[in-house]
């Protein structure tokens, strides 16, 4: 019974005449963290959307928990256990921090229980959203307007919003992009603190981030898998430098 978190099993994913992803293949373990990595365009988001089912493959298959989830839509996998946070801000920005909260939380709750749900159920989103504002402290209060919110508190109000639920997987796009250093020091420290049986995958630009969160690092460029190793074994590999490291900066 050693079924992998997550199993990518050879996926394509075409676009038109460009084939973004190109037959990778991932394992990841129940509990693993894992960065992708690689420059712009490499696929990495693409291969997000086919895991998290907001794009199906073309071909091949996605498993969770040995499971085959390559056709169920994206609420069907955040029931199953899977979270994700997106390059872009996805917050609603004329609501308060604990409306978008109490958002997130209902959202799955209403897909468990049926839309239409006795208000005696409420209470118990309601004191779900309380114990994630006491555990992540947002200092300027669960009643500000996101509007109004940092940067680097929005991010973090992303993060919390994926967590509420209590994923068994999260998947983080570049958590990361556009924060100072002391903000993508906190939000390090908040990946780093969640639980240990929470498998985490990280898309991130950032080496030194990547470092920090993750044991196991995998490569993408133009669409392909080049290897997965340690901090070690991707910093001593020529390919990977000159693929990486050798563009940007
Ligand atoms: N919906 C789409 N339709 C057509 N082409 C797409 C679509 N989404 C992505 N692409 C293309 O697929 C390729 C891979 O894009 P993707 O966003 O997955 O790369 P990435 O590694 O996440 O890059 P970045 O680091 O810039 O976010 C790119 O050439 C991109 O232009």
């Amino acid at each position: 019974m050693s079924a992998q978190a997550v199993d990518v099993d050879n996926v394509v994913m075409q676009f038109g005449g460009l084939r973004a992803v190109d037959g990778v293949s991932l394992r990841v373990g129940v509990g693993e963290r894992r960065v992708l990595l690689g420059p712009n365009g490499a696929g990495k988001t693409t291969l997000f959307n086919m895991i998290g089912g907001q794009l199906q493959p073309t071909s091949g298959a996605v498993r969770l928990f040995g499971q085959d989830v390559s056709r169920q839509n994206p609420y069907r996998r955040a029931h199953d256990g899977l979270a994700r946070t997106f390059q872009i801000t996805s917050l609603f920005p004329d609501m308060t921090v604990g409306e978008n909260l109490h958002l997130a939380v209902r959202a799955l709750s209403a897909s468990r229980f049926g839309m239409i749900r006795p208000a005696s159920q409420y209470p118990r989103i309601a004191e779900r959203v309380a114990d994630v504002l006491a555990e992540w402290r947002f200092p300027a209060g669960a009643d500000t307007l996101v509007s109004n919110l940092s940067y680097g508190d929005q991010r973090k109000l992303e993060l919390a919003m994926a967590v509420a639920n209590r994923p068994r997987i999260l998947l983080l796009d570049e958590p990361t992009s556009g924060l100072s250093a002391t903000e993508t020091e906190s939000v390090v420290g908040l990946i780093k603190g969640l639980p240990e049986d929470v498998t985490v995958i990280v898309v991130e630009h950032d080496m030194d981030v990547a470092f920090a969160v993750a044991d196991l690092f995998t490569i993408l460029h133009n669409g392909r898998l080049v290897t997965t190793g340690t901090a070690a074994e991707v910093q001593a590999n020529e390919d990977i430098q000159r693929i990486y490291f050798g563009e940007g900066e």
